[in-house]
């Protein structure tokens, strides 16, 4: 694993929630909110690097140098379903973010991901992106959308933020683009025989939306 592009967000505050989020026991209402708060504070570690701008601010007193955050704009693109429970924590942090939409879903056999859906901003190719889902197991779903986003046009570093991996699937990311960043909370064991994370914390869109 190139640790140099992969941030595990570490922070104690980060680690007590995610504890919360594995457990079983944990509510629908809890669980979502929860992934909203976490992808806040993962947002935090993943907008460390923006670049930043002097703007001269009039304070009551005098004139301030301060600093402003510049460069390209920024686009959130949650990949359906379980990314969307990311967006609201992402944009809380980045107010005026737009918002691309990537659906897939994994086939129960095979485990490769059926596309479904997409919507981006028209200047995608322009903005820093920011794709976010909370779940990387076999790597699959997010190197189908780095590929998509590549051929949106989209250059430069793409960031993924996640908040629990699997070691097999953050190689297999790694490998398969040069320029991505994977943002964690968590790397965990492995995947099971049915290509899930363990010790992981379940199916994160059925617990986000509730439906099993
Ligand atoms: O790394 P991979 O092996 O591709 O697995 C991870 C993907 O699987 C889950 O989505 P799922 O297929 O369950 O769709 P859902 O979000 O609609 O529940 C998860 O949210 C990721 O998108
Ligand atoms: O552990 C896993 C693997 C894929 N998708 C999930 O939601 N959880
Ligand atoms: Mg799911």
């Amino acid at each position: 694993m190139d640790n140099s592009r992969v941030t595990l967000v570490d922070h104690p505050m980060v680690q007590h929630k995610l504890s919360i989020l594995r457990d079983k026991a944990t509510s629908c209402k809890q669980f979502r909110e929860l992934v909203r708060e976490l992808a806040l504070f993962e947002g935090y570690e993943a907008t460390r690097d923006l670049p930043l701008a002097d703007v001269d601010v009039e304070t009551p007193i005098c004139t301030a140098r301060c600093k402003q955050v510049s460069g390209k704009k920024l686009a959130v693109v949650p990949i359906l379903r379980a990314g969307l429970g990311m967006v609201d924590g992402v944009l809380d942090l980045i107010p005026a973010a737009r918002v691309g939409h990537l659906g897939m879903y994994r086939n129960e056999e095979t485990h490769e991901p059926v596309p479904y859906y997409d919507k981006m901003p028209e200047d995608i190719a322009n903005r820093t992106v920011l794709v976010v889902d909370p779940m990387l197991a076999t790597g699959g779903s997010i190197i189908s959308a780095v590929t998509y986003l590549r051929s949106r046009g989209v250059t430069g570093e793409i960031k993924l933020m996640v908040l629990v991996a699997a070691p097999e699937g953050i190689d297999a990311v790694l490998a398969a683009d040069d320029n991505v960043h994977i943002y964690t909370c968590a790397i965990d064991e492995g995947l099971n025989s049915a290509a899930y994370i363990v010790p992981g914390l379940g199916d994160a869109g059925d617990r986000i939306f509730g439906t099993k």
